[in-house]
């Protein structure tokens, strides 16, 4: 069965382009320009954009970009969109030269949460050269990272990942704020790569429509100084820095422009995926990781 290669690219939008481009360029370390149809475009590596940006009135998420290997693949997915009556939308030439692809397939989950299917990225292979002075962040076959999505109605939202896009499980949680709570599922996903997730679910919904996404840098000493511009910039922090048990990430959270979090890590576990068997972990990080300092001020 063919699978999503790796997450490509995301699209998010927020009232002033000047907020992402600040954001990327002095807290992430990436690379902007403005595109001919004035998004901004975020780089991180030799691609183009990794990350697209549309000014709109609203600070929300818009879609993630998920890359099939070849033709025969981004084929063969739409053949199974069909056979599950799923509906989507083949993007026109305007649509496929602002992703740049060779083609482009549109559709929502069965939550709402859009996508982008996408074959054949287009790439002038130009360097990454950080404003920062960021080495590399960790992309290419891996993709930009990952995204963690809204799933209120979660077992549809399972079903869809899995027997459509052909997303398999890493590993599951079963989030209990206290312990006599009901839980809240949260499922770690791979696709066609060795990133340990590159989507999660989440069994509720947040008004950014995007939990949040993570990138990952190759060392701790990147994770830090990328913290500390953090600190310089006035972010508001959304967990603190801390290791998580199921992937051995070791990074933080903060805010973006658009209202949902980044996480910025590093050393995150790579999996054999014919060779991956699934566990339930249950606590969120081996040390660290305080969510709470990200609730301060908010009135919920
Ligand atoms: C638990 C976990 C493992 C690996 C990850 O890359 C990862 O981001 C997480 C955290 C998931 C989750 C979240 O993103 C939103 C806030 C949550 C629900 C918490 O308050 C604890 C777990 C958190
Ligand atoms: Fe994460």
């Amino acid at each position: 069965m063919s699978t999503v290669q790796s997450l490509s690219y995301i699209v998010t939008q927020v009232q002033s382009l000047e907020s992402w481009r600040h954001y990327a360029e002095e807290v992430l370390g990436m690379m902007t320009s403005v595109a001919a149809d004035g998004m901004l475009r975020i780089k991180m590596d030799e691609r183009p954009f990794r990350i697209l940006v549309q000014e709109g009135a609203e600070d929300v998420y818009v879609t993630s970009g998920w890359e099939m290997a070849n033709e025969d693949d981004f084929n063969a997915m739409l053949e199974r969109l069909d056979a599950h009556s799923i509906a989507y939308e083949l993007g026109d030439r305007e649509l496929c030269a602002a992703r740049g692809v060779q083609a482009i397939a549109s559709l929502a989950d069965p939550a709402g949460n859009r996508h982008e299917l996408s074959w054949g990225h287009v790439s002038d292979c130009q360097p990454f050269v950080s404003p920062q002075g960021v080495p590399r962040f960790i992309t290419g076959d891996m993709g930009l990272g990952h995204t963690v999505l809204p799933a209120p109605n979660f077992d549809e939202c399972a079903a869809f990942y899995r027997d459509v896009l052909g997303f398999r499980n890493s590993d599951i949680f079963n989030f209990r704020p206290e312990p006599s709570a009901a839980p809240t599922r949260i499922h770690f996903m791979h696709c066609g790569n060795a990133r340990h997730h590159s989507l999660a679910i989440a069994e509720y919904d947040v008004p950014s429509k995007c939990i949040h996404m993570m990138v990952e840098v190759e060392n701790m000493t990147e994770v830090g100084r990328a913290h500390d511009r953090r600190e310089a910039h006035g972010v508001p922090l959304s967990a603190t820095l801390g290791q998580h048990l199921n992937d051995k990430m070791t990074s933080f959270y903060m805010k973006t422009p658009s209202g949902f979090d980044l996480e910025y890590g590093w050393g995150g576990l790579e999996i054999d995926r014919e060779n991956h068997t699934v566990f339930e972990f249950n606590r969120v990080s081996v040390w660290g990781h305080d969510f709470s300092v990200g609730q301060q001020g908010e009135t919920e």
